[in-house]
């Protein structure tokens, strides 16, 4: 086989990912240490990211042997924090969240050192969120610290606070898994590496695969007849590939729809598969609609951050209800007694003791969880797990047929490389031109500083200069390979054939076509009462606010005057901690106009989204949820994945000097465009944003000529 010229130096891609996942979790430290050092518990519960004043109310064993802490509003202090109800106080914790449960500091604005907490505290994860209490998984290592905090039945509480922390696992399972790529010699790569890295090319899939009968080992037959060719032509494919096959999934095109049919015809066929994708909801997506084809699944990964309807596939829950779990559970009563008793005694040394023998009996309930996790994995003919947690200890030594990612798209190449280094094949599924993962280090000063290392160690090979942690493995692998390794799903089941025209012309290949029962419905055709008025009979409608009458805001420039009222100070120093953005009150009003209107008609709220790039201008969208309960606003980055019936979108930028920001990235532009079903509206101004790009020109063209153009009758608007 031939020598690919584009060929990667496997060492250097490893130690320049090293490099760059090192500055991406400095940035991510240096966030969350400066808000916990540099502001005080009480603003930190404000922008909430902690919650204050809690004791401990009782510490059991739950799931998978872990102390858990149920944490609640200490008695003392919520006549204040919560008017006496006992309730916890407004927050922004999340069941999942990674957190750091530590004795309160006393006084409100003592410096703090993350590390010097972290010591002092336990880490764990939120496995239940309640009105009046707060559940906290302890991390296992970390479980003889929550002995310093008393329990409420022993009289001795102390008063603790919990924080959110940054999760440095993924990043853990990250750097591991490229130190292993760094040091392997060539002759330890496997076929499967070599194509990844251009060593080798591609093993070659017959052209035409279009007849079933004909196909390989025999006739495919569909468990969904019902897919369409392009989902067809792409299961082929990837059944066929021998190393690797992409999926192109545009919006709406039934990706995951395609995926569910891959991994049954490869079960079928006595493949072993493990499935990931990036996050915990991509993956549970993925349980959820297997589950009914009963084919036995595990799912990995920690209960809490679990979806409840896939908790009866959890390896977690597994190990408590299935045969072989039955004899870990006697263990754990026993480790239950012995915390109860914990609250018995006051006495020192007891307690000691007791702590003592907890800590054996935990040994023993991890070694008999770890044979009967053997046994379960090792049974399963599918296997799901976040990336990241494909490289936990569970699926060690574990080998799979095929790795199938979903979402590689919004993954970093680094954290798929967690199941891919031991995979013989692997099936990516995602849409490079829908944004990719968020990337925090991507500052200028960050940049340079990868630039200047880039400079002094390129010159041995030791890194390559100009990468990117953006850079994804579907990106590279189709600049490495070509077209030849994919195929695109071409049917979209979400959008009006208008409202799909223009991503699909611009950056589709004008392949997408509208599914017969999307094509042409409009929201005065939904299935409850709507009426026949302009805005629910128009797929695509544009509000222009071009003149330069309505420029944008800077954020901190509202602050500067005040505009925050009372407080604004306070709001504006959290507000600082997540960078400048920009407003528009123009475009809010005209937001808050149209979203009347449709409401109006008939449009339930919970049928619209407001969608925009800015969280300032989302700040000044907020009052929105209040005259209109189920309406969401929604961030585009923080959109993406989802879809709504209408969707309005606010661009914000108006300014003399045709400055678009964030808007330049067409990734971004195309997840706002894509997200309606029935209706887009556009709210912004043409002169500044088809100054940004050739795209953003071509955009405000088509628009100009397609949309239904609405100009702004300002004397109509109430700001
Ligand atoms: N062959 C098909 N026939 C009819 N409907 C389909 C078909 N394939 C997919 N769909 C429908 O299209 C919708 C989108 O499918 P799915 O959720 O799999 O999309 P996805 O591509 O994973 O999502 P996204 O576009 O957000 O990435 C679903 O409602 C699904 O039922």
């Amino acid at each position: 086989m031939s020598l690919l010229t584009k060929s990667v130096d496997v060492p250097a891609f490893a130690r320049t990912q090293l490099a760059l996942l090192d500055l991406e979790l400095q940035s991510e430290i240096r966030e969350t240490s400066g808000l916990i050092s540099g502001t005080s518990p009480a603003s930190l519960q404000r922008a909430g990211l902690a919650i204050t004043n809690l004791v401990v109310s009782s510490q059991r064993t739950g799931l998978g042997g872990r102390t858990v802490l149920e944490l609640a509003p200490d008695a003392a202090t919520s006549s204040s924090s919560s008017g006496g109800t006992g309730e916890l106080p407004e927050h922004g914790v999340r069941t999942g969240d990674i957190v750091l449960v530590a004795e309160q500091p006393a006084g409100s604005a003592k410096k703090r050192e993350v590390r010097d907490l972290e010591r002092k505290g336990a880490r764990g994860v939120v496995i239940r969120i309640k009105r009046d209490a707060v559940a906290v998984a302890v991390d296992e290592d970390k479980e003889d610290a929550t002995a310093t905090f008393g329990s409420g039945g022993s009289g001795s509480s102390s008063r603790v606070w919990l924080v959110k922390l940054a999760d440095d696992v993924t990043y853990r399972r990250m750097k591991q898994t490229m130190e292993r790529l760094a040091d392997m010699s060539e002759s330890e790569y496997s076929a499967f590496t070599r194509v990844l890295f251009g060593l080798t090319t591609p093993s070659l899939v017959p052209a035409d695969l279009t007849r079933d009968e004909e196909f390989g080992d025999g006739k495919i037959e569909w468990f969904d007849p019902t897919l369409n060719e392009s989902q067809k032509d792409a299961i082929r494919f990837a059944l066929a590939s021998k190393e690797i096959a992409l999926i192109h999934g545009p919006p709406g095109t039934g990706k995951t729809h395609t995926l569910i049919e891959l991994i049954l015809q490869m079960v079928k066929r006595g493949l072993r598969v493990l499935v990931c994708g990036p996050s915990n909801i991509s993956v549970d997506n993925i349980v959820e609609r297997l589950s009914p084809h009963k084919v036995p699944i595990v799912r990995l990964g920690h209960p809490a951050r679990l979806l409840p309807s896939v908790l009866n596939h959890s390896l977690d829950v597994l190990t408590q209800t299935s045969e072989a779990g039955l004899i870990v559970k006697d263990v754990r009563s026993e480790m239950d007694a012995k915390q109860a008793s914990i609250k018995k005694t006051r006495n020192g040394r007891e307690r000691k003791a007791i702590y003592a023998d907890l800590k054996e009996l935990r040994k023993e309930y991890r070694e008999r969880e770890r044979r009967c996790v053997g046994t379960l994995v090792g049974g399963s003919k599918v296997v799901l797990a976040t990336l990241h947690g494909a490289g936990g200890n569970q699926l060690r030594g574990e080998k799979f047929d095929v790795v199938i990612i979903d979402e590689a798209s919004q993954a970093l190449e680094a954290q798929c490389w967690v199941p891919l280094l031991s995979a013989s094949k692997a099936v990516c599924a995602g849409d490079h031109l829908q944004l990719p993962p968020t990337v925090k280090s991507t500052n200028s000063k960050t940049k340079a500083k990868v630039a200047k290392e880039g400079d002094e160690k390129e010159k041995d090979g030791a890194i390559i200069k100009g990468a990117s942690l953006e850079t994804t493995l579907f990106d590279r692998l189709l600049k490495l390979h070509g077209s030849s390794i994919k195929r695109m799903l071409t049917t979209q089941y979400r959008m009006h054939e208008k409202i799909m025209r223009f991503p699909s012309d611009e950056l589709y290949e004008s392949r997408l076509v509208a599914a017969d029962a999307v094509k042409e419905r409009l929201l005065r055709d939904l299935p409850y009462e709507v009426q026949d008025t302009e805005d629910t009979s128009e797929p695509v409608i544009f509000i222009d606010t071009q003149g330069g009458d309505y420029p944008e805001k800077n954020e901190e420039e509202e602050d500067k005057e005040g505009k925050d009222g009372k407080g604004g100070g306070k709001k504006g120093s959290i507000r600082s901690l997540f960078g400048e953005s920009k407003s528009n009150e123009m475009e809010a009003a005209l937001v808050k106009q149209h979203v009347k209107k449709l409401v109006e008609a008939g449009v339930r709220p919970e049928d619209i989204a407001v969608v925009t790039p800015y969280n300032a201008q989302l700040g000044l969208l907020a009052p929105l949820k209040e005259t209109f309960p189920g309406i969401e606003l929604g961030s585009v980055d923080g959109f993406q994945g989802r879809e709504k019936e209408a969707v309005i979108v606010s661009l914000v930028r108006s300014n003399p000097e045709g400055e678009v920001g964030f808007l330049s990235e067409k990734r971004r532009l195309n997840v706002a465009m894509t997200r309606p079903k029935r209706s887009l509206v556009v709210v912004g101004d043409s002169e500044t944003v088809r100054r940004g790009s050739k795209f953003l020109n071509n955009w405000m063209d088509w628009l100009e000529n397609n949309a239904d153009l609405r100009y702004v009758d300002a004397a109509s608007i109430e700001t």
